[in-house]
């Protein structure tokens, strides 16, 4: 049994006919699209719009339909991954790179459902790099202020360059091992010219399906 398929799959149960759905980005999600394009080839109609040009491409070679951002007005449900999940649902999502795609499309869904395995709950946020999206222009400029935030920032690295996101941006992780006050942290750090984004993600997700070496789901 693998934990994250059996949540993504659980989760996929609440995708209905007409409506339009936003595709997550991750391992988990991953599960997620790939349920989705079975029932759409077993005559599901929804619409769909992607957190990210890998899950897009997954999408289209499912047959799932795809459409552009600018020609919808909601969405309904949308299936995401996290790093890490707090006890009130409260998130740090962006190891792979897609969080300023998934904060878009997760604050204009009506419901953000979260897909992940056990390893991904925690009682506090922060032990997972938080990912903070930001321009390359100044960067070292603005590192010093996520350095004076005691975030201790690296640029993420795709082998000998920074990691280029779908927008053409860096990603600085940052390590504050435990995050006291997330709702405040997730101001703060936006509030620095350069940063684009963070990882935060509070008070979004409706709830968050825990895949269990045991075949098990349990929603939170
Ligand atoms: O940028 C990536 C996303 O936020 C993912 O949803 C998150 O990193 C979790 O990914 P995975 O399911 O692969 O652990």
């Amino acid at each position: 049994m693998n934990p994250k398929k059996i949540a993504a799959e659980e989760a996929v149960k609440l995708v209905e006919d007409g409506m339009i759905i936003g595709l997550g980005t991750g391992s988990t999600a991953y599960w997620a699209i790939e349920r989705i394009g079975q029932r759409v080839k077993e005559g599901l109609r929804i619409q769909s719009v992607a957190t990210s040009k890998r899950s897009e491409e997954q999408a289209r070679r499912l047959g799932i339909p795809i459409i552009p951002l600018e020609d919808i007005e909601r969405i309904d449900l949308t299936i995401d991954g996290a790093d890490e999940a707090d006890g009130d649902r409260n998130l740090i999502k962006g190891g792979g790179g897609a969080l300023l795609r998934e904060k878009i499309i997760a604050t204009h869904s009506k419901r953000l459902v979260i897909v992940a395995d056990e390893s991904k709950t925690v009682d506090t946020l922060g032990r997972f790099p938080l990912p903070v999206e930001i321009v390359s222009f100044g960067a070292n400029l603005t590192l010093l202020r996520l350095t004076a935030l005691e975030g201790h920032p690296h640029i993420r690295m795709e082998g000998d360059r920074p990691y280029v996101t779908d927008n053409g941006n860096w990603i600085a992780d940052c390590r504050f091992e435990a995050i006291a006050d997330a709702p405040r942290l997730e101001r703060e750090l936006n509030l620095i010219p350069g940063v684009v984004e963070n990882g935060l993600f509070i008070g979004m997700a409706s709830s968050v399906y825990v895949g269990h070496a045991d075949g098990s789901v349990t929603v939170q």
